[in-house]
């Protein structure tokens, strides 16, 4: 039996990857599509018109997981919708504030969630190199991360970048938020000792670029992760919808997909 997928904005960018990667996937179908209300179904529509709907309520019926790929704005009420009708949530939407982050943990509580800022193959072996280079690293070493992604993108620094942020501060023993320096502008001072530095390029139809840096005095250590197809992302979802698929309630993420914890 294959597992029944809902797609959540598939006009989007992400949703249309999504769709025309699920109709050739096997152990997948495709039960229903969800739109935002000021969208219609696109014409030609790449899949049965039928399975389109503005209503969440009515996608989930048909589903056993929701792949979101949507906007921080449809966060709490996708939750609250996949905890009432049971059914599992892929969450790849970045940008989440605090409280839209709790209503994702909240709901891990009645069903299986794969939440990652980033659901490629190859970053989520990048955050493992990352977590282990600032473990092996010197204290003097400055630790900086930089992305860059197409002109549409709405969030910065990226969720990638915030998480690699995280690997790196996981591998020094210190907390994120109380190191992190987001921008610099006009007279900053000297680098603060101990930081963790972000910078943001936004251009063009740039996929998905991440370089973390560890840079000492003499010598310059780069970790570099470029994605040239939206199907990396896709692909990995997929992945973890099919994971997710036999996991009972509680908060996942692409590392348990991958089998990369320690
Ligand atoms: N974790 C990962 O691996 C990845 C994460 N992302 C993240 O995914 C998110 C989406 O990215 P992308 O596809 O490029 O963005 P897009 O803006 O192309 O797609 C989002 C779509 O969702 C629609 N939408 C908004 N609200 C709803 C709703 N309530 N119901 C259904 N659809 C809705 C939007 O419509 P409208 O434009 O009218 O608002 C839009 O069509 C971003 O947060 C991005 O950072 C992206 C790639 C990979
Ligand atoms: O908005 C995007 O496009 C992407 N967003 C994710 C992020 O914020 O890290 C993942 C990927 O880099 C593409």
């Amino acid at each position: 039996m294959s597992v029944r997928i809902a797609i959540a904005g598939g006009n989007g960018r992400m949703g249309r990857t999504l769709i025309d990667l699920i109709q050739g996937n096997e152990e997948l179908s495709l039960a229903a599509v969800t739109l935002a209300q000021n969208e219609n179904v696109p014409e030609p529509a790449p899949v049965s018109a039928e399975l389109y709907t503005h209503e969440i309520d009515v996608a989930l019926s048909e589903a056993d997981v929701l792949i979101d790929f949507t906007t921080p704005a449809t966060i709490v009420v996708h939750a609250q919708a996949c905890a009432r009708a049971g059914v599992k949530w892929v969450v790849g939407t970045t940008g989440l504030d605090a409280s839209e982050q709790a209503a994702v943990t909240a709901a891990a509580g009645e069903v299986a969630i794969c939440q990652a800022a980033n659901f490629s193959t190859g970053v989520n072996l990048m955050l493992r190199l990352v977590e282990l280079a600032t473990r092996a690293s010197e204290g003097e070493t400055d630790l900086e991360v930089i992305e860059a992604h197409h002109r549409h993108k709405v969030d910065a620094p990226s969720g990638t970048a915030l998480a690699i942020g995280k690997a790196m501060a996981i591998g020094r023993d210190i907390d994120l938020d109380e190191h992190a320096v987001m921008s610099r502008e006009g007279i900053t001072g000297a680098r603060v000792d101990g930081s963790i530095g972000f910078s943001t390029i936004r251009g063009g139809d740039i996929v998905g670029d991440h370089t973390a840096m560890f840079v000492s005095d003499g010598e310059r250590l780069e970790i570099t992760h470029r994605a040239g197809t939206r199907l990396a992302f896709a692909r990995g979802a997929c992945r973890a919808a099919a994971w997710l698929s036999e996991k009972p309630a509680g908060l996942y993420d692409m590392q348990d997909v991958l089998q990369l914890r320690d």
